[in-house]
């Protein structure tokens, strides 16, 4: 055994996997058809003895049934013979019967309700030729007086009805009826006579019309005069005395029967042995051939009644098929064929399990292998960058089939993260996209530039989250970065084409109106003014025309780089086209009147700046522009107005003579050339002493002169007194403010120096301009002037308003602290006007509020203006402040501010401004006279 074992090679694994598949394969084609056929075959042979067993319990149905109509109709027929041979034994026993009797017998019967179907009970006498006519006489004595014989004519023998029960209907028509003239009665009376038995007769009258066959029959017994001589045939010849008759239809018979009757039944009854068609005495004469047109089976009985055979034919109708029809196991069958199937189709699975897995796994291994294939082949035909990276922008793989050979190699990427990679700006760029990916799924159309050799290249990034299959790891992101260069240069192009004009480079008219209509809806917001400068050159046509086009283009260059250079960041210089440019300033001012100002400023550098001479190919060209210039926003114009009103204002600039400005607004125009000679001649008033320093004394609740207020005064030599409202914001836009501001506090200084000389500490008040108080060196010169003058400085009073203390509080609070460590004192002018809020009033190292003529004129008439007024003086007291009234014109505001405990009170009713210099000798005069 042993030896055997080792030289029996053992087998190998492919030989094995070999002969494996070779048995599953045969299993494949063998098991599954054979359990199907197995199962089919047992399923055929359920169905076919459960169809046969139901056929069979059909037939014997069938026949039973059969069997039973037989039997009932033969029982029926029995109680007719019954029935008869009563009447026969009292026939037998009566000499003479008379009607009436006859009748009482019959009746007490009950044909109707037990024989159903009999049409009467009859008498048949046999009357011999010769004796006829006393048979008729016989008759007509008993009360039938119409009685006769019929059918008439001479017979040897007759054998009327005498007597019928009952005397109804047809019944009437057949008493006196000779029976022997009806063959089949004939036959049947003759052989009832020879056999002293009952006898049935044939068809006794041709069948009625139509369906089903009613065919007439009669039972007969004959009546012997004597029972001795019956005995022989001769003798029951030579006795014969009558008979008693029971005519009857078989259909009435067979209706009386049809309860006791299957009525899924068709039943036909022939007389005699054969079913004969002219031999039918009920039922359908087609009932054989519609059974044996349905295939249906066909059975019959025999009966025989009185001597004669009856054949009865006996088929179901479709009804009875139906009622017996037994449909269970065709759905056994249905059913068993359904699961043979299933079997097969289980055992098939299950026999092909392994194999169709292996198949499976080749195609599949093919799909993926060609999957595979089409998505290298698809990312090879991608000119991109793909990389994949994580969350936080640390690159894993990378790959470029068409990576430019100058480029750099992306592989190097692999392992770093975007911010070592790209510039921090574009590194934060992309990773929001990346975010955005992690967010949303998908990220696309982020944008990033980068320097590759020397060169600006744009990227467009699209990124997708990629859901790790590794648990705990974190997703990773497919990112494909598409140079998209050429199309932003594209896009460039067509941007600046679109918006730039070719030849200048400046914004076209197109960008201007978007510019414009920008800057319109952010001064309309924050209420800064703007300016439209519309700018045409004046001899540009001449010498374009007369020196050629580049010439005249070269020009142009020129004009605009010089435009260019005077404009802030922010504003705009666009080319319209031909000689016509546009300057757009914004956020000039936040007042009409300043605006209009700097916009002239501006104006007149442009008009300076291209009157200078144009150096061109070694020539020089002089040239001048006119200017109109428009403000905005006024009312509710659009860009379009706006433009229209600057080149409005340009034509009439021309129209002025050329190398003008002119303002589209006449107020505007007339307001800043006012402004401009005013300025002007402002210079001139310094140096020539036209400017004179006026006091207007303030009074306390008692009247008495506690100090004053210092306003500068301008005569001037050709208008006259110039009130200060006027020229103040001409000299502080102009920045004259400075020196005049400074000679103000000199003269202020210099008075206090001499009231307190003579021992009089009266404060004075100088208005400071915001300009002035922001002055790099304010606080400095204030410290000279008082160590110039001697002037004690707790009797110099700073009167700045609401506005300029607000404007940039730290620096206002820390210069008014310096200023206040000297001694000075602080005043709030035109209290109530501004901001009025005491928690910038808290901050702020105040001596005095001065309440606003404003609100002083109304009182204490005016309810709200009174209530304002007790309101400033109750939040001084509460700051500790001293409160002047000012512009005090009655006494009754004078008699209020007093009983409402206002501090110092200033205004026409006591003092109108004068001369200081004549105040001052005033003032003096009474300690100088005393001292002299
Ligand atoms: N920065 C400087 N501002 C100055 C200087 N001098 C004057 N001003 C400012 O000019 C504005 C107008 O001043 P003025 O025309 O001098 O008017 C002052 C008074 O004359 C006027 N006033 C005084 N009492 C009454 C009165 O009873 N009725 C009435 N209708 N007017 C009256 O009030 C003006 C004083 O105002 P205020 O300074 O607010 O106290 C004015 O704003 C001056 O500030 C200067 O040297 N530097």
């Amino acid at each position: 055994m042993t030896s055997e074992q080792d030289t029996v090679p053992a087998s190998t694994e492919p030989e094995r996997l070999r002969d494996a598949s070779a048995s599953q394969r045969w299993l494949v084609l063998v098991l599954p058809p054979l359990m199907v056929l197995m199962m089919l075959g047992v399923t055929g042979l359920y169905w076919y003895r459960a169809h046969n067993e139901s056929l069979d319990k059909r037939l014997r149905n069938f026949h039973a049934a059969a069997e039973q109509i037989a039997y009932n109709l033969r029982d029926r027929m029995s109680t007719y013979e019954v029935m008869l041979r009563g009447v026969q034994g009292y026939v037998d026993g009566s000499e003479r019967i008379e009607r009436g009797e006859f009748q009482s017998y019959v009746g007490a019967l009950q044909m109707q309700q037990t024989r159903p179907g009999l049409q009467g009970i009859s008498l048949v006498m046999f009357v011999q030729g010769s004796g006829l006519a006393a048979h008729l006489a016989d008759i007509r004595g008993r009360g039938f007086s119409g009685y006769t014989v019929h059918p008439p004519g001479e017979r040897a023998q007759y054998a009327p009805i005498t007597h019928i029960e009952p005397l109804e209907g047809r019944n009437l028509e057949a008493l006196g009826l000779d029976a022997l003239t009806l063959p089949p009665a004939r036959e049947a009376l003759e052989r009832a006579r020879d056999t002293g038995r009952l006898a049935l007769s044939g068809l006794l009258g041709p069948l009625p019309p139509g369906t089903p066959a009613q065919g007439e029959v009669g039972l007969f017994l004959p009546v012997y005069s004597t029972l001795l001589e019956a005995e022989t045939l001769s003798g029951r010849r030579r006795a014969i005395r009558g008979w008693v008759a029971a005519p009857f239809r078989v259909g009435d018979v067979v209706k009386g029967l049809s309860r006791e009757f299957d009525p899924d039944i068709a039943l036909a009854i022939y007389d005699g042995e054969e079913p004969l068609p002219e031999a039918l005495l009920y039922g359908e004469p087609g009932l054989q051939a519609q059974a044996l047109a349905r295939g249906a089976v066909q059975t019959s009985r025999r009966l025989e009644v009185g001597g004669r055979a009856w054949t009865l034919r006996m088929a179901p109708l479709p009804a009875f098929d139906l009622r017996h029809e037994d449909e269970g196991h065709h759905l056994v069958a249905v059913m068993g064929v359904f699961i043979s199937l299933l079997l097969g189709w289980f055992a098939w699975v299950l026999a092909t399990g392994r194999e169709r897995a292996a198949a499976l796994a080749r195609r599949m291994t093919a799909q993926l292998r060609g999957a595979r294939d089409d998505l290298e082949s698809t990312l090879s035909a991608i000119p991109d960058l793909l990389f994949e990276l994580d969350a936080e922008g640390r690159i894993h793989h990378c790959r470029s089939a068409h990576m430019p050979q100058s480029a750099l190699d992306p592989t190097q990427f692999v392992g770093q993260r975007l911010q070592d990679i790209v510039p921090p700006g574009e590194a934060a760029g992309c990773l929001q996209a990346v975010r955005a990916a992690l967010a949303n799924g998908y990220s696309a159309g982020h944008q990033y530039h980068l320097e590759v050799d020397g060169q600006t290249h744009w990227y467009e990034l699209s990124i997708a989250r990629k859901d790790s299959t590794h648990p705990g790891e974190g997703p990773r992101f497919v990112a494909l970065a598409r140079d998209v260069t050429e199309r932003q240069q594209a896009q460039a192009r067509t941007h600046q084409l679109a918006y730039f004009d070719a030849l200048t480079g400046l914004p076209n008219r197109r960008m201007l109106l978007d510019r414009l209509g920008l800057a319109l809806a952010a001064a309309r917001r924050n209420g800064q003014i703007g300016a439209l400068l519309f700018v045409d050159l004046d001899n540009f046509k001449q010498i374009n025309d007369a020196r050629g086009h580049t010439l005249g283009d070269q020009l142009l260059a020129e004009v605009a780089s010089r435009l260019t250079g005077l404009l802030r960041p922010g504003d705009t210089v666009a080319r319209l086209g031909g000689d016509e440019f546009v300057l757009l300033l914004q956020g000039i001012a936040t007042d009409m009147a300043t605006a209009g100002r700097q916009a002239l400023a501006v104006a007149e550098r442009v008009r300076e700046a291209l009157e200078l001479p144009y150096a061109i190919d070694t020539h020089l060209y002089s040239s001048t522009g006119s200017l109109g210039i428009t403000l905005f926003p006024k009312r509710a114009e659009g860009v379009e107005d706006l433009l229209r009103e600057a080149d409005t204002a340009m034509y009439r600039a021309k129209d002025l003579g050329r190398n003008r400005i002119r303002f589209y607004e006449a107020a505007m125009q007339a307001d800043v050339q006012e402004r401009l000679a005013l300025e002007q001649d402002l210079k001139k008033a310094m140096a020539e002493g036209q400017l004179a320093a006026y006091i207007q004394p303030q009074v306390d609740a008692q009247g008495s002169v506690v100090g004053g207020e210092l306003l500068m005064r301008w005569s001037h030599p050709v208008r006259g007194s110039v009130p200060p409202a006027r020229f103040i914001p001409i000299a502080e836009a102009s920045g004259l403010i400075l020196p005049m501001g400074a000679w103000m506090i000199e003269k202020a200084c210099d008075a206090i120096a001499q009231l307190q000389k003579q021992g009089k500490p009266l404060s004075i008040s100088v208005n400071v301009s915001q300009r002035q108080f922001r002055q790099e060196d304010f606080v400095e010169r204030v410290r000279n002037v008082l160590a110039q003058t001697g002037a004690t400085p707790s009797c110099l009073v700073l009167e700045v308003t609401e506005s300029l203390l607000i404007e940039n509080l730290d620096d206002t609070i820390a210069r008014m602290t310096e200023l206040v460590h000297l001694g000075v004192r602080f005043s709030i002018d035109d209290f109530g006007t501004g901001y009025s809020s005491l928690a910038y009033l808290k901050r702020l190292p105040l001596y005095e509020l001065k309440i606003d003529k404003s609100f002083v004129q109304d009182t204490p008439d005016d309810p709200s203006d009174t209530a304002i007024v007790q309101s400033i003086l109750s939040v001084a007291r509460h700051l500790n402040l001293r409160v002047v009234a000012e512009g005090v014109e009655t006494q009754a505001q004078a008699d209020f501010l007093a009983a409402s405990q206002c501090d110092c009170l200033q205004g026409y009713l006591f003092y109108r401004p004068e001369p200081l210099g004549g105040w001052l000798d005033g003032m003096l005069r009474p300690a100088r006279e005393s001292t002299s």
